[in-house]
């Protein structure tokens, strides 16, 4: 059964139809990379998984279940989008690792964070730092932890690494790695030449269409 499928679905917004009659069945643990030209539709069709976007036309199934008979905090929690330039809330680092927590009314597990900060190469005393006075490749990493403290079904990815320094891009190559071994589906938009070299899987977003209509997974 797959994890996630697309039933002709399609968004429209100002009369431009900008996602068109898009059909995806996507098995779970697979890992597709999603490439096209700028402007193609590609973050349009993650916002639409994400259920941040609702089609204009058409059915998204997320475990055979229509994603609009969903709770949002429970479709989200399962089904977690990062966005290309995260948002960092709040005065702290912290303030943001706390959150996943509050979320699903755990109380914060201080050793669990701590782990995740060394996965991305970050010190414990990172939690304490303002968010204001950390660089871009360190948001990121920050983001990315936010989002899978909690591991989701889905993970999707709107270009995390564009403008990246190396060190942060490999960091969190390495982390959406160790996330995918994990059995978390992964669907992951990328302009990276070398990351499009090395996909498994690449999905091609021409105009608000798939061009290479095998989409799918392992
Ligand atoms: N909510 C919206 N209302 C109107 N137009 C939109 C909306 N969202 C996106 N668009 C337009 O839809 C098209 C697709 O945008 P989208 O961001 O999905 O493309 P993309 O393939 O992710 O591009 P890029 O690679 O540059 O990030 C663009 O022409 C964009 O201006």
């Amino acid at each position: 059964m797959p994890i996630l499928t697309l039933e002709n679905v399609s968004f429209e917004s100002k009369q431009q139809k900008i996602i068109k009659n898009i059909d995806l069945s996507v098995e779970e643990g697979a890992f597709l990379t999603l490439t096209g030209p700028s402007g193609s539709g590609k973050s349009t069709l993650l916002k639409l998984i994400a259920s941040l976007i609702t089609p204009t036309d058409g059915k998204i199934l997320f475990e055979n279940q229509f994603q609009s008979s969903f709770q949002l905090t429970d479709y989200r929690q399962q089904v977690s989008y990062c966005f290309q330039q995260p948002a960092l809330f709040g005065a702290t680092v912290k303030d943001n690792l706390v959150f996943p927590f509050l979320v699903r009314d755990e109380e914060f597990n201080q050793e669990m964070v701590q782990e995740h900060l060394e996965l991305v190469d970050l010190p414990t005393s990172f939690l304490d730092k303002k968010i204001t006075e950390i660089s871009g490749g360190e948001k990121q990493r920050v983001a990315l932890i936010r989002n899978i403290l909690f591991l989701p079904k889905i993970l999707l990815l709107d270009e995390v690494t564009s403008g990246l320094d190396e060190k942060s891009k490999e960091i969190v190559l390495e982390l959406i790695r160790l996330i995918h071994t994990k059995g978390v589906t992964v669907l992951k938009v990328t302009h990276d030449e070398i990351e499009i070299q090395e996909a498994e899987h690449i999905i091609t977003i021409v105009k608000g269409e798939i061009l290479n209509g095998t989409a799918g997974g392992e």
